[in-house]
């Protein structure tokens, strides 16, 4: 079975549909052009909830795109996050000082659209945690994820990375069980696919998402 990430969470609702359907991460957005955005003060005290499952607890990533060092130690010391993804134009080089200088784990999201973007993935395979496979944002978007748009999953179709990925992109409760059959993603990440709007969680949906998750 697939585990989850949920991520852009900012109510502790949407958090708890999150937790009660058994994700496995749970993201918060760190960036101030997102709708997701959250401070890392209020997403400290919101994510304080998720520490107190105790062992086996989801993980929690911290999303960010070419964050500063200053924002980044401000990440840490407060949120204290087990896995910051890189969703910008970071280096593996910067990846490795990210994880010196925050103590966390780290995922790359790499933007797809042609096979050379997962040919891509070699390169970072020995610096992360885990991979993330994202579609490539539409031309002019002020924003690098969480854009509802997908990419040809076939292109994954009988790869194999040295890390546990990720698989992004436009999924939702609906598509989200095909998406894993044609790719064998061991983990899938969500945002659009379980809002009514734009930076709106639904419980439902989250809940809905993970059922379908499971049940593939
Ligand atoms: O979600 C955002 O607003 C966001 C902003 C800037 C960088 C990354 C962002 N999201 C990263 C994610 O992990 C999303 O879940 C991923 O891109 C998939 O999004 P969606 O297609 O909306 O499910």
């Amino acid at each position: 079975m697939a585990l989850a990430k949920i991520c852009g969470l900012t109510t502790p609702e949407t958090l708890d549909a999150a937790l009660a359907g058994g994700a496995a991460f749970v993201g918060a957005v760190v960036f101030p052009k997102s709708p997701r955005h959250i401070e890392p003060l209020h997403a400290a005290t919101l994510f304080e909830r998720v520490r107190g499952q105790g062992p086996g607890k989801a993980k929690i990533v911290a999303v960010t795109v070419d964050a500063d060092d200053a924002l980044l130690t401000e990440i840490a010391l407060i949120l204290k996050p087990d896995l910051i993804q890189l969703h910008g134009s970071e280096t593996p080089e910067r990846a490795a000082q990210v994880r010196t200088l925050t103590g966390a784990g780290v995922i790359r999201a790499l933007s797809v659209c042609t096979a050379a973007d997962i040919d891509a993935a070699g390169v970072w395979e020995p610096v992360v945690d885990h991979l993330m496979f994202d579609a490539k944002p539409p031309e002019g978007s002020a924003l690098p994820g969480g854009v509802g748009a997908s990419f040809d999953w076939t292109l994954l179709a009988g790869r194999s990375f040295a890390k546990l990925w990720f698989l992004a992109g436009g999924l939702d409760p609906a598509n989200v069980g095909e998406a894993v059959r044609v790719t064998g993603a061991p983990l899938v990440d969500v945002s659009s696919g379980v809002e009514s709007a734009p930076g709106v969680k639904d419980p439902a949906l989250i809940a809905a998402f993970l059922e379908s998750v499971r049940s593939t």
